[in-house]
């Protein structure tokens, strides 16, 4: 009986090479059976040690390879916003973990809506199996535990641009969803602030090189329920969104889920 053939690496192209993501994507993808980094963008090119051809121009380095699979992106929402564009008039799918889209000027989560008519999307605040988990005891939580206060806080390096981070807030959204009656978002407190019954505290600390830590700290009827995740380094994300850009590969347009893909 022939020997079954290993399927072909998704060949993906990274952004931001330059990045604290970029670098461990490119890393990462060096490991992997399944991915090849075929090549890398970055502004600053010099800076960037990958066996994959470095250039400056998405567009430019999507006309040069022959076949990409999927554009893999941890950039800035105006890169975002320009890449998703780019990779959607090449036909290939768009992966990214850029954070800070909401409300900004370049409007990037109108551009990856637009590119997922033509090609697959995937855009996740946290690319880490654990706080895919996280989110599903939340929402529990959240549904059990009518009444209770609820604050969110996140700690961060100090390298970090927004604030605050993209996981906070989707992990906001997951509470908010089950307790529609929390419907003040305070963004910490100063002075004096009596706490209101609607509000849900959001923290964001920054400090050192801190990879990323979320806590959702439920409060009432003499308890405390506090549920949380803390990310040990950086490839837990890149691997997280190398299996996306795997799981990606060959589907329909459309925007997708990470927790829709764990699941397949
Ligand atoms: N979803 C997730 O799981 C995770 C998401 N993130 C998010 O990923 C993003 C990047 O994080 P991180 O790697 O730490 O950030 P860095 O600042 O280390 O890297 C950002 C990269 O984006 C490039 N860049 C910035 N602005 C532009 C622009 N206008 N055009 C082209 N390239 C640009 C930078 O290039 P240059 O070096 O030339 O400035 C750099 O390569 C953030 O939004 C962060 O919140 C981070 C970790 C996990
Ligand atoms: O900027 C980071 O570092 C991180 N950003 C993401 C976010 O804003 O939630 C995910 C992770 O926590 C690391």
């Amino acid at each position: 009986m022939a020997a079954e053939s290993a399927p072909e690496p998704a060949r993906i192209v990274v952004t931001g090479a330059s990045g604290r993501m970029g670098e461990e994507l490119l890393a990462a993808a060096g490991d992997r059976a399944d991915v090849q980094a075929v090549a890398a963008v970055a502004r600053t090119p010099g800076s960037v040690t990958a066996e994959a051809a470095v250039g400056t121009h998405l567009d430019a380095t999507l006309s040069g390879e022959a076949s990409v699979d999927a554009v893999v992106d941890f950039t800035a929402p105006e890169a975002t916003a320009e890449y998703a564009g780019t990779a959607a008039a090449h036909g290939v799918a768009f992966v990214t973990g850029t954070t800070g889209l909401e409300g900004h000027d370049a409007d990037p989560l109108g551009a990856l809506d637009e590119a997922s008519g033509s090609v697959p999307v995937l855009h996740a605040s946290n690319f880490s199996r654990g706080i895919a988990a996280l989110r599903g005891a939340i929402r529990e939580a959240a549904a059990s535990l009518p009444g209770y206060d609820v604050e969110v806080t996140e700690t961060h390096h100090n390298g970090k641009r927004d604030a605050p981070s993209g996981t906070a807030l989707t992990l906001v959204e997951d509470v908010e969803r089950e307790r529609p009656d929390l419907t003040a978002r305070q963004h910490g407190r100063a002075g004096e602030q009596p706490r209101d019954p609607d509000e849900i505290g959001v923290h964001a600390r920054r400090a050192g090189d801190v990879t990323g830590e979320h806590e959702v700290l439920f409060a009432g009827n003499r308890e405390t329920v506090s549920l949380s995740h803390a990310a040990g380094d950086r490839g837990v994300f890149a691997q997280g969104a190398l299996d996306a850009a795997v799981a990606l590969v060959d589907r329909d347009p459309g925007r997708y889920e990470f927790a829709e893909l764990l699941q397949d």
